[in-house]
């Protein structure tokens, strides 16, 4: 991780309190008399830090607490209880330096004026952040030759596509030059050109403008293209985090990789022939099985919980043979995430929520 933290949360948790309304007329009746009120914990506990330049994705099952977080993050709601800081600021008690220092996309809902054309808002935002003109024209042009933002920003937004409007609030978001930006869903719903797009202008914003980015997404293939770093929360709770390779490797166990090797005579030297049975005794081969042996070709496969992940004993195998076909079949992100969902138990989900009506289930155990 980056050294200086840029976003932080320190134990940030959040209980929503909501009325029940009791099932009949006289259930309504008696909800009015004497309304019933539940307790919600939506984000308990929740600890992290994002360095500066570093794009880190949310990632959780609906319901989970992403979008909670990020409205605690930017200062949308107030935490029930710890505390949220981004670049240095407390976001709910100071909403207005905290507005100058991040930009927020909420993929379903926009920041544009819906009458106006997007390029007014951006004229607005321009003023209300009292952005230099020189700087406003060289922004508008950078996100222009990104996004492609000219053929359609004098279109008044209600009447923009969705992929349309997210790149106007995108770039609407980014005017005022903020070190940090909130990204809660930004492709959803965008086609696959859009979408890609869209991870190139991100992609950007962190390595060349060294933005600090928090996403969350459901997509899988933004997670793999943009983050190397992922926190996963469910139940409210932070369940992991770390290296997106770390999770491939801890839930997204089974991968096979069939190699066709090119001489296998001078391949399989009196010293190499063992490894049909045991290629962990090669150096970078420990984790990795021969699952099967078909003449020239072989099959391999993860061996044991420190198994390497997929990348890893490609690159070990291509090192140590002399390849002439490989095929690969690795579980895809999605499984490995719902394998980390099921799997992954919140460090302190114990008994201290045990007496707590507000608190949640501990995340189930997948195996
Ligand atoms: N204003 C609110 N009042 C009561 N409960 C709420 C409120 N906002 C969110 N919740 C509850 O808090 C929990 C977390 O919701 P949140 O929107 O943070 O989840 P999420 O991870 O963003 O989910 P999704 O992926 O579906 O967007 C959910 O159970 C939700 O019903």
């Amino acid at each position: 991780m980056a050294l200086t933290a840029v976003i932080e949360a320190r134990g940030l948790s959040k209980v929503f309190h909501t009325t029940v309304r009791r099932p009949g007329l006289g259930g309504a009746l008696r909800s009015l008399v004497s309304p019933e009120r539940v307790a919600k914990a939506a984000v308990q506990d929740v600890n992290f830090r994002v360095g500066k330049g570093e794009l880190l994705a949310l990632l959780g099952p609906n319901g989970a607490g992403k979008s909670t977080t990020i409205k605690m993050l930017t200062g949308i709601l107030t935490p029930t209880s710890g505390e949220a800081l981004v670049a240095g600021v407390v976001p709910h008690r100071d909403r207005e330096r905290n507005a100058h220092n991040i930009g927020a996309v909420f993929g379903q809902r926009t920041q544009l004026w819906w009458d106006l054309p997007a390029r007014e808002s951006f004229a607005i935002l321009r003023d209300i952040y009292g952005v230099p003109e020189d700087q406003y024209r060289a922004r508008i042009e950078e996100f222009d030759g990104l996004l492609e933002l000219s053929e359609f920003w004098d279109t008044r937004v209600r009447h923009l596509s969705l992929g349309q409007r997210v790149r106007c609030d995108l770039a609407a978001s980014l005017l005022h030059d903020p070190p940090v930006v909130f990204l809660d869903e930004p492709t959803i719903g965008m086609d696959v050109v859009v979408k890609e797009q869209v991870r190139r202008f991100l992609r950007h914003q962190v390595e060349e403008r060294d933005r600090t980015v928090l996403l969350t997404t459901h997509d899988m293939t933004e997670v793999a293209r943009l983050a190397e770093r992922v926190v996963l929360i469910n139940h409210g709770r932070i369940v992991l985090d770390g290296p997106l390779e770390e999770i491939r490797r801890r839930f997204g166990g089974t991968w096979q990789i069939r190699v066709t090797l090119a001489d296998p005579i001078g391949t399989i030297d009196p010293g190499g022939a063992e490894y049909e049975t045991d290629p962990a005794q090669f150096p970078g081969f420990e984790g990795i099985a021969v699952l099967r042996r078909e003449g020239a070709r072989l099959v391999f496969g993860p061996d044991g919980p420190d198994a390497p992940t997929v990348h890893e004993a490609l690159k070990a195998i291509i090192g140590r043979f002399q390849v002439a076909d490989l095929a690969l079949e690795e579980n895809d992100l999605e499984d490995v995430m719902r394998a980390a969902y099921l799997g992954a138990v919140p460090a302190q989900a114990t008994a201290d929520e045990s007496d707590d009506e507000s608190a949640v289930p501990t995340a189930s155990r997948g195996g």
